[in-house]
């Protein structure tokens, strides 16, 4: 049987990765698809947003929440893979939503790896990116701290893509969209192929079945004013076979192990992420106001969850302090519960400020 291909996509906290799978799910209904879902949280609020929006009938979910997929010999993605082997007969196609601090290296080792290399073959890699996050040079900073730790992540997850999806652009003009495709490929000489997504919507068929792995070459797509044309330093693929299920235009510089990864986890211990859970009914502007204010407050980068109202529930989805908080009339079992990922981002004070704020206790 041929192996089952395996698209990867990957970009940083809250880039748009979850919605823009959500949007390919929706549109895909001729292909039986797993769907693994990492995230650096311990509730996997990604995976409970994409099982509820529309999809197609033959979507499988698996949640893989707590961490940094593929990272260490407890790591839940091998046995999740083994499954997906059990049921190969009815996988067309494997998606993975890397959590937005991992660069993905580890999985290409795991899918390469003996046990797997027959089964599973790498598709493509995406990169998504927060265009006006990229603009505002919030991703591309040198100082220490939290914008060097930014910048790290994100350059090595540029580093790693075949693609790379410039997303969030609604609103944005054809020059910027230009000069931003010219930055990014000054960040990220090898990337093949750069994307625009309007509203998190991206084409299938630059999706799913690209063989970016493979020997052959996708034909460029005409795409304006960030087009999908080779980038300057491309060169025809090799044989990805010998270099670790891993393809750029400039092969010899990319050596994955698992050590690098490790060493990359290793050295930035300061990514953390708390859960905050309240039992008292919220308000939702209230809620969206004070979520605002911590995120100012605190080096956070990314807070999502659910939240109890008087009737019905607010979803909150905010990347640094911009906050989006929608309500509808689904019910939240059991408590409120909000995941924050910041760098040494002080749980105990965000807990008593968010009590503060909201006037409900959280903790
Ligand atoms: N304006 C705009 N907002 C977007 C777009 N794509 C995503 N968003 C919003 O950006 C926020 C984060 O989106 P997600 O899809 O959850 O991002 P993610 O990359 O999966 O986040 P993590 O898994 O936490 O890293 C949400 O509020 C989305 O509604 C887009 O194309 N345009």
């Amino acid at each position: 049987m041929n192996p089952i291909p395996v698209t990867v996509v990957t970009g940083f906290l809250g880039s748009g990765k979850t919605t823009l799978l959500s949007n390919l799910l929706r549109d895909v209904h001729d292909r039986r698809l797993a769907v693994i879902v990492n995230e650096f949280g311990e509730v996997s609020i990604d995976g409970a947003l994409l099982r509820e929006r529309p999809h197609g009938e033959h979507v499988a979910f698996f949640d893989l929440p707590g961490g940094l997929v593929a990272y260490g010999e407890q790591d839940a993605f091998a046995p999740t893979l083994r499954a997906l082997m059990e049921r190969r007969h009815s996988i067309d196609h494997v998606l993975i939503e890397t959590s937005g601090l991992a660069v993905p290296t580890a999985v290409f080792v795991v899918l390469e790896s003996e046990e797997f290399r027959d089964h599973f073959t790498l598709d493509a890699t995406l990169a998504v990116v927060d265009t006006p996050l990229l603009l505002s040079g919030d991703l591309t900073g040198t100082e220490e701290g939290v914008r060097a730790g930014v910048a790290s992540v994100f350059r090595q997850q540029l580093e790693f893509a075949d693609v790379v999806v410039l997303n969030k652009i609604d609103g944005l003009d054809d020059d910027v969209l230009l000069s931003t495709e010219e930055t990014l490929r000054a960040l990220a000489p090898n990337v093949r192929f750069v994307e625009t997504a309007y509203e998190a919507k991206l084409d299938t068929k630059l999706t799913l079945g690209l063989h970016l792995h493979a020997n052959t070459r996708v034909a460029a797509h005409a795409h304006s004013p960030a087009s999908s044309a080779p980038g300057v330093n491309d060169a025809p693929l090799a044989d990805q076979r010998a270099l670790d299920g891993h393809s750029h235009g400039d092969l010899g510089m990319h050596v994955h192990s698992l050590s690098t990864h490790e060493h990359f986890h290793q050295h930035d211990p300061a990514w953390q992420s708390f859960r905050l859970r309240s039992d008292d009914v919220q308000d939702a502007r209230t809620l969206h106001g004070a979520i605002r204010t911590v995120s100012q407050e605190f080096p956070l980068l990314r807070a999502k969850g659910f939240a109890r109202l008087g009737a019905g529930r607010v979803t909150i989805q905010a990347v640094r302090t911009r906050v989006d908080a929608r309500e509808d009339d689904s019910h939240v079992h059991g408590p409120s519960e909000l995941i924050f990922i910041g760098y040494h981002p002080r749980r105990k004070q965000v807990a008593a400020r968010l009590t503060e704020l909201t006037g409900t206790a959280w903790a």
